[in-house]
Parts: C-alpha cells; sequence; structure tokens
C-alpha cells in the first residue's frame, strides 16, 4: 500500500496503544483518517474521540449492563456487544486495521479483516502466539501484510529492510527486566500489585505491564518474532536491556549485528506501521524526542536469569510443544494476571498457576479457530478453579 490518506480501523481506541495510534493521527491529518473506533468500557473517552474524528463507525463492546446503560445515552449509534468489533475491522471504507484491544478477542475480528483485505498493524501479541499458524497462513492466501506495532517486532523488521531472510543468523530480543530485574527471589515473594504495575521505562496497559514484570512478556514476544519473521526458536535470543533504548536487533550470517534504537515511545512503532514504507518527520514536528548518545553516556547489557521468571521459561516450552500449548498459555496467563490484579494470588503464584493448567493441558495439533477459542477459555476456567481449589 503505497496511498495516502490511509483509512483507519482502531480496535482499542481508548488503551494506551490506541490514544498513541490518535497521537499520530492528530500530528499527520493529511495523512490519517478514522474510519472507526472500537473499545471496551470508557464510554466517556469514546464518545471524546468520536467528536473528534468523526467516523464512520463506533463499536463498543460493553460487556456490563451499567457500560451499556451509558453507551445507550452517550453512544446511540454505536454498535454494542462482539458484533461491533466484527463490524470496525471489515468496514469498507478502511486500509488498515489497529489491532490494539488487550487480550484474547482479537483473534476472529483480526481474521475477518485479513479475509476482507484488510493490511494488520498488530500490537495485540495474544492472537499471533495463539493462533500463528492460522493467521500467518490466511494473511499468505489473501496476500495482506501485516505490520507490526509491538516495539521488538518493530525494531527487527526495521532492520531487516532490504535485508534477505535467509541471511539472518539470529534475532536478538531486547528486554526492560521490568521493575523486579535486580529483585532476589525472596523479595518476589512479597511484591505489591503497586510495585508491579510500576514498569520503570514503559507506560501500558495493566494486563501487559504485570506480564512485563513476570517476564511472560518477552515470553510472548519470542513466539510472536518466530510467526511474524518464520526464524526457529533456536534462533531467537532474548537479552536484557534496562534502558529500552535497543529495541531489538539481528545478527546477520557475516557477523555484522543491526540494531534499532530510540528513546523508549510507543509513537514510533506506531508511525513506522501506519505509514510504512516512509518515514514520518516525527523529530521535526518535535513529536518524538531525539536520542542524544552523548547524553545517555552508556547502555546496559545482560543476560535474562529464567530462576527468578519461570513464566518466560513456560511460554518458550508451550511454543516449542506448539499444538494448542501456546493457546493455553495465553488463557491461564490472562486468568492469572486478573487474579493477580484483583488481589486473589500473589505475585510468584501467577507462574505457578499457568504452570498447574499447562500440566493439565490435553493439546490438539494445528487447531482452527474454533478449538484455539475453546482451549483458551478451557484454561481461564481451570486457572479460575485451581485458584478456588487452593483458597
Ligand atoms: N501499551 C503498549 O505500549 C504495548 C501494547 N502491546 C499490546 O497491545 C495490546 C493493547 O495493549 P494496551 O494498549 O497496553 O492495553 P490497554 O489495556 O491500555 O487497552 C486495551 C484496549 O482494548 C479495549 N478492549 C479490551 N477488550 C475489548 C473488547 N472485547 N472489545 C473492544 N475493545 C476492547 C479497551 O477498551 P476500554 O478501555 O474501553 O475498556 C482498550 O481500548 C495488548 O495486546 C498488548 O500486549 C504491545 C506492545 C506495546
Ligand atoms: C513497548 C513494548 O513493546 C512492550 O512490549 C515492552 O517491550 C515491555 O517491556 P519489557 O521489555 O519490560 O517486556
Ligand atoms: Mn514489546
Amino acid at each position: 500500500m503505497s496511498t495516502f490518506p490511509r483509512r483507519l480501523a482502531l480496535l482499542g481506541c481508548t488503551g494506551s496503544v490506541g490514544r498513541q495510534t490518535l497521537d499520530v493521527v492528530r500530528q499527520f491529518p493529511d495523512l490519517f483518517q478514522v474510519t472507526t473506533l472500537a473499545a471496551r468500557s470508557n464510554v466517556e473517552l469514546l464518545s471524546q474521540q468520536m467528536q473528534e474524528f468523526q467516523p464512520a463507525l463506533v463499536a463498543c463492546f460493553a460487556d456490563n449492563v451499567e457500560v451499556k446503560e451509558k453507551a445507550h445515552s452517550l453512544l446511540p449509534t454505536a454498535i454494542l456487544g462482539d458484533q461491533g468489533l466484527l463490524a470496525a475491522a471489515t468496514h469498507a471504507d478502511v486500509d488498515i486495521v489497529v489491532v490494539a484491544t488487550s487480550g484474547l478477542l482479537a483473534l476472529r475480528p483480526t481474521l475477518a479483516a485479513i479475509a476482507a483485505g484488510k493490511t494488520i498493524a498488530l500490537a495485540n501479541k495474544e492472537t499471533l502466539v495463539m493462533a500463528g499458524h492460522l493467521v500467518m497462513e490466511a494473511a499468505r492466501q489473501n496476500n495482506v501484510p501485516i505490520w507490526p506495532l509491538d516495539s521488538e517486532h518493530s525494531a527487527v523488521w526495521q532492520c531487516l529492510r532490504g535485508e534477505e531472510n535467509k541471511e539472518i543468523e539470529r534475532l536478538l530480543l531486547t528486554a526492560s527486566g521490568g521493575p523486579f530485574r535486580t529483585a532476589s527471589l525472596e523479595q518476589l515473594r512479597t511484591v505489591t500489585v503497586e510495585q508491579a504495575l510500576a514498569h520503570p521505562t514503559w507506560r501500558m496497559g495493566p494486563k501487559i505491564t504485570i506480564d512485563s514484570a513476570t517476564l511472560m512478556n518477552k515470553g510472548l514476544e519470542v513466539l510472536e518474532a518466530r510467526w511474524l519473521f518464520d526464524v526457529p526458536f533456536e534462533r531467537i535470543e532474548v537479552v536484557i536491556q534496562p534502558e529500552s533504548i535497543v529495541h531489538s536487533m539481528v545478527e546477520f550470517v557475516d557477523g555484522s549485528i543491526k540494531m534499532q534504537a530510540s528513546l523508549p515511545s510507543m509513537h514510533l512503532p506506531i508511525m513506522n506501521a501506519l505509514a510504512y514504507p516512509a518515514r514520518l518527520p516525527g523529530l521535526e514536528r518535535e513529536f518524538i524526542r531525539p536520542l542524544r548518545w552523548s547524553e545517555i553516556g552508556k547502555l546496559n547489557f545482560a543476560p535474562l536469569e529464567m530462576e527468578r521468571f519461570p513464566c518466560f521459561r513456560l511460554a518458550l516450552e508451550a511454543g516449542k510443544r506448539g499444538g494448542t500449548y501456546p493457546c493455553a498459555l495465553v488463557g491461564a496467563d490472562e486468568e492469572a494476571v486478573e487474579l493477580f490484579l484483583d488481589g486473589k494470588i500473589r505475585f510468584l503464584e501467577i507462574a505457578e498457576l499457568i504452570e498447574a493448567v499447562l500440566e493439565r493441558h490435553q493439546p490438539c495439533e494445528e487447531p482452527d479457530v474454533e478449538q484455539t477459542i475453546e482451549v483458551c477459555a478451557w484454561a481461564r476456567e481451570t486457572a479460575r478453579s485451581l485458584c478456588k481449589a487452593q483458597s
């Protein structure tokens, strides 16, 4: 796709990635138009965004009575329920679907958008982790590109511009290490929700922030990279980079390593995806803060210690086992993170619960969409009942 203006569907418009995507649209109104907006429960913000961007369609998932009532009064023309996401993703006047909803529900709308020939700008990593084989095959069959929004994958994607996949030696994904990078196992036993939500370098929604603290986020990102770049697990490494300035690297067969660096801001990967292959003048507009090496001084790199962060190991094991294991991982993690945020389990119990669910899983190979969704639901339910049985 080379023409502008590009018409966007924004799924998850009230969230962290969604709001930053709208910042980009505000900066470049001649290049981007918002055709559809979809959110879940933040009716007030969705209503403001609707006034400002005048989309053709607004969808609100509104999965409880209070939100529904608010939506009826503030968003009288919005489509409510899960059909809204599908309608927003497949609207005829959309070129790019930005998938920035949190959690599991992005899978069906993403597949529907691909079937409708839309370009996908993908932030939601759970979609590829649980159904990478379905999503990538559908994209191939429909000749639809998937442009990464996740900062590490955007970095790899930028490093691969003008390069051949067969000349990749390794992908090196960077990890901040999260708020507990230097905490001992003993300290991890008693960390609070508030501490886990205090990410050192990124401001993000609650689910991904907790995943960053457990390092599950990095495990999910390895699985995501395996699908996006068709590189086997053995050739994807993770390195701790606490400043979140080097967003990832690619090592090539000749030993050369390319990296992408910038101060941490999601505006950059969002601009990269929405404008691909163009680069937008973020610096000139003073929209992106420049990285000045002389001010930074030095950068740190360290190995990832798996013993303190078992979620990373669980994600890799699930990815290598394949079949429905990654679906069970995603479902169990979603439930475990919710239970932790609700104060029902402690930090280290997140990994214990996910491991217990994975041990009980009876996998099947090559799941279809229905099986994928069923396994996720089974994993959530199993995590919930295991937690109840323990309390
Ligand atoms: N934040 C970041 O910097 C990054 C995020 N990502 C990924 O991007 C995705 C979004 O993350 P983030 O923006 O942090 O998450 P947030 O929790 O901040 O936002 C989630 C968004 O999804 C909406 N939403 C949730 N469920 C539904 C649903 N069923 N139907 C419609 N809308 C729904 C929410 O609506 P409402 O607010 O109205 O309830 C909100 O707009 C995640 O998968 C995350 O892993 C990847 C890289 C970086
Ligand atoms: C901004 C982004 O892409 C996040 O996924 C980020 O990577 C989280 O940081 P961690 O490296 O701590 O997981
Ligand atoms: Mn990331």
